[in-house]
């Protein structure tokens, strides 16, 4: 029998889920928001941009063509663009709209199945405005792109490089005679590649670009480059750009390619924050730090995190909502079909990607205070907490939308077939967050880049010396003896921390090694990458499990007491969960017992079980509005064989009753005539 629920009419099996969860949803709301005024803003900014319907197409944007597709996320960013600029900045409690709501971004996602062409504008042109610019020159282009009256984006990565920024190949030679920068692309490698807009929407943008003056490089430096007519979006001489064909994703954000041909920029181009050329050619450095012109990609991949604990959390709800109402299968001949809900295997799937969406969320609300304090002290001349925010950033990044990637694709798993359809929605979200593993730097390489301080961090644990916070474990790690297991919450933390240390000891032992027998320091750190790899890994699965469980504990301090049960279920879950994923470095590195392991087991599975009842509950109270999920499987009311038919029914395909290729080619060949 279906029910109402707030004029909705309701999958019963949907309704009887929300009936049996045992806590206040609105509660758990609030924690994943950051508090209940979070929520009450949230819910505002939703209100005033959805409920106009501005965010709905008249045809499904799977069904356009790839220009169509385009004109359509053009239209449809202008609109929200306005919306930004006049309601929602106002309800957001910002000066001008740009990149400091969350909610704004978020809201985003009910415009755009796949992505807004604006998203590097507000992304990182205006960041990089923000962050790379004197205030002089500040003033003169933030009010203009914050305005929209300019549309940027950012040109790094070439054909040839993307990771090794050092290897950027596209020259900005200074002509002290005119005051000017010659940009160069000398061959094709170092054609610019890949930037969000590039191909067909943006008139401006930040290129890096190897800085050359008085005859002498001094390494790569952003620029911010007009390439478009401002009033007939013409390319101007000198530029050669467009558009660089489809993508797994990403196929409304006009990823572009750009060429120079001696093309000339005023001095005052060059973003200047960080480094000057004077106007005689002289080079001066400003900045403390040799890397803080790469503090855009730092402040993206902080955001990343956040970004990607949002579409996980989109695609657990979808899965669990299908999941509830979906029926297979007679395990027990006298009843009926249970609910796939019921398997503890579709439990393993989908609770730890529950957990994960929360565990993330926490981690980067917290990285993002570690990132502001960052900033505060870079503002005084500091920069000595930079180092260890870049290995952070880096490993979170790296973690956060691998982990990510490979839970929403459990999650289309656990949908079965229908998870396949792109109106079930996770297709998208795959295609979106599996990018977010390559871009703003590459996975594996970032982990590296962990690794390096680990393993100085390590050396300096060795030599007592002081450790800063995130690797103060480190100094435990030369007691002689393995860590003892415990698996209590805070027991697990230590154990992960013991391999994380563990992993960090045996790369250096093993790279101390290859040196004693003759390897170049080079050839031993890249012999010993994959064990680098799995020690950075370790080392982030450490800090993430650490700061869920302290947040949580913070955040339900004032719960009623079954939020505070359900949220301790789920870091518990966590915990279990990739303990029983990395038994055997537990094995190498701590004093567990094959015993603990068999009883973790079960232990495991008993949460899973305490947990069920609760799973929709959890899943709506990410509060997700069905116009951000764009799910046939996934909406609130749970109408989910008729939405496939509705769907299904909208195909151009389905528009005439015979096709036309049975006459062109299945006809004739039908007949013997082809
Ligand atoms: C209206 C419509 C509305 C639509 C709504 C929109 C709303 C928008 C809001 C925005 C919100 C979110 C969206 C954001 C999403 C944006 C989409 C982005 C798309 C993608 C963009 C890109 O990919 S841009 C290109 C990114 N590229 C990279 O990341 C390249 C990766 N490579 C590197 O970072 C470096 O090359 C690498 C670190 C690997 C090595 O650098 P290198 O110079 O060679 O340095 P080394 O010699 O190896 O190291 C020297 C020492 O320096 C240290 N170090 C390196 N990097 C840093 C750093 N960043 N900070 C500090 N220190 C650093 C390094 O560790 C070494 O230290 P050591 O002490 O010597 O060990
Ligand atoms: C959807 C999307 C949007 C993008 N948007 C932008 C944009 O707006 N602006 C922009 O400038 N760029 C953009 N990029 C480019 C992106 O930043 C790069 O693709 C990314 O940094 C990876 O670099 P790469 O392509 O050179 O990969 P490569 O470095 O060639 O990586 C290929 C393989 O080599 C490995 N590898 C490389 N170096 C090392 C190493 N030192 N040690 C071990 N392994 C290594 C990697 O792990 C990987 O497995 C975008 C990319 C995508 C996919």
């Amino acid at each position: 029998m279906t029910q109402t629920n707030n004029n909705m009419t309701v999958n019963p099996d949907l309704a009887m889920e929300r009936a049996k969860c045992n806590f206040n949803v609105l509660e758990v709301t609030h924690i994943f928001d950051g508090g209940e005024r979070n929520t009450l803003q949230r819910k505002k900014i939703e209100d005033v941009a959805l409920n106009s319907g501005a965010s709905k197409d008249a045809l499904g944007e799977e069904h356009m063509s790839p220009k169509e597709k385009y004109e359509n996320a053009v239209r449809k960013s202008c609109i929200y663009a306005t919306m930004m600029k006049n309601e929602l900045a106002e309800l957001s409690g910002l000066e001008s709209f740009g990149v400091s709501s969350p909610v704004i971004r978020r809201t985003a996602d009910a415009f755009f199945k796949e992505v807004s062409p604006f998203l590097l504008h507000l992304g990182m042109f205006v960041p990089t405005i923000m962050g790379q610019c004197t205030p002089e020159q500040q003033s003169y282009w933030l009010p203009r792109a914050l305005d929209m009256q300019i549309i940027g984006t950012y040109a790094q990565t070439e054909l040839g490089h993307g990771t090794f920024i050092r290897g950027l190949e596209t020259t900005a030679t200074y002509d002290p005679e005119t005051e000017e920068f010659v940009l160069h692309s000398p061959t094709l490698s170092s054609y610019k590649w890949w930037a969000g807009g590039l191909g067909k929407t943006v008139n401006y943008c930040i290129v890096v670009a190897q800085l050359y003056t008085k005859g002498e490089c001094h390494g790569t430096h952003p620029f911010i480059v007009q390439i478009r007519d401002e009033d007939t979006h013409v390319p101007l001489p000198g530029i050669k750009v467009g558009e660089i064909g489809p993508k797994m994703g990403f196929n409304t954000a006009d990823n572009g390619f750009l060429g120079f041909d001696h093309y000339r920029i005023p001095r005052e181009h060059m973003l200047m924050k960080n480094a000057q050329v004077l106007k005689d050619g002289t080079y001066v450095k400003v900045a403390r730090h040799g890397k803080l012109t790469y503090g855009t990609m730092v402040f993206v991949r902080v955001v990343l995190v956040n970004e990607v604990a949002f579409n996980l959390a989109k695609a657990s709800t979808i899965a669990v909502r299908y999941s509830a109402i979906r029926r297979q299968s007679k395990p027990k001949p006298d009843e009926v079909e249970p609910q796939i809900l019921d398997y503890v295997t579709q439990q393993h799937k989908l609770f730890i990607a529950i957990a994960t969406a929360h565990a993330l969320q926490l981690c980067s609300t917290w990285l993002w205070e570690s990132f502001s304090a960052v900033l505060a002290q870079m503002k005084g001349g500091n920069t000595d907490t930079l180092p260890e925010f870049h290995a952070l950033s880096s490993c979170l990044k790296a973690i956060s939308t691998s982990d990510s990637a490979h839970l929403i694709e459990q999650c289309r798993h656990a949908c079965g077939g229908h998870g396949y359809m792109i109106s079930s929605g996770i297709p998208n979200l795959y295609n979106f967050v599996s990018a977010t593993r390559t871009y703003e730097g590459d996975y594996t390489v970032l982990l590296l880049q962990t690794a390096r301080f680990l393993v100085k961090a390590y050396e300096q644990a060795e030599a007592k010396k002081p450790l800063t916070p995130t690797v103060s474990y480190l100094a435990h790690a030369f007691s002689g003896s393995r860590a003892t297991w415990d698996n209590s919450p805070d027991g697990i933390i230590r154990s992960f921390q013991a391999l994380a240390a563990g992993k960090t000891a045996v790369c250096v032992t093993n790279m101390r090694k290859r040196m004693r027998a003759g390897l170049s320091q080079v050839d031993a750190w890249e012999m010993s990458t994959i064990q680098l790899v799995a020690a950075a890994e370790a080392h982030c699965r450490a800090v993430i499990a650490d700061t869920y469980r302290k947040e949580i504990v913070r955040l339900t301090a004032n719960s009623s007491p079954n939020v505070k049960v359900v949220m301790d279920q789920l870091t518990t879950l966590y915990l279990y969960y990739w303990a029983l994923e990395r038994t055997g470095d537990l094995l190498m590195f701590t004093s567990v017992s094959q015993k603990d392991l068999v009883d973790l087991q079960i232990a495991y599975e008993e949460l899973l079980l305490k947990i069920r009842p609760n799973a929709v509950g959890l899943v709506d109270a990410f509060d997700l509005r069905d116009e951000l999920l764009h799910s046939t499987l996934g909406s609130y009311d749970g109408r989910v064989y008729e939405r496939l038919m509705e769907e299904a029914l909208k195909s151009p395909m389905n528009k005439e009753p015979v096709s036309d290729a049975y006459s062109k080619y299945l006809r004739p060949m039908m007949k013997g005539k082809l």
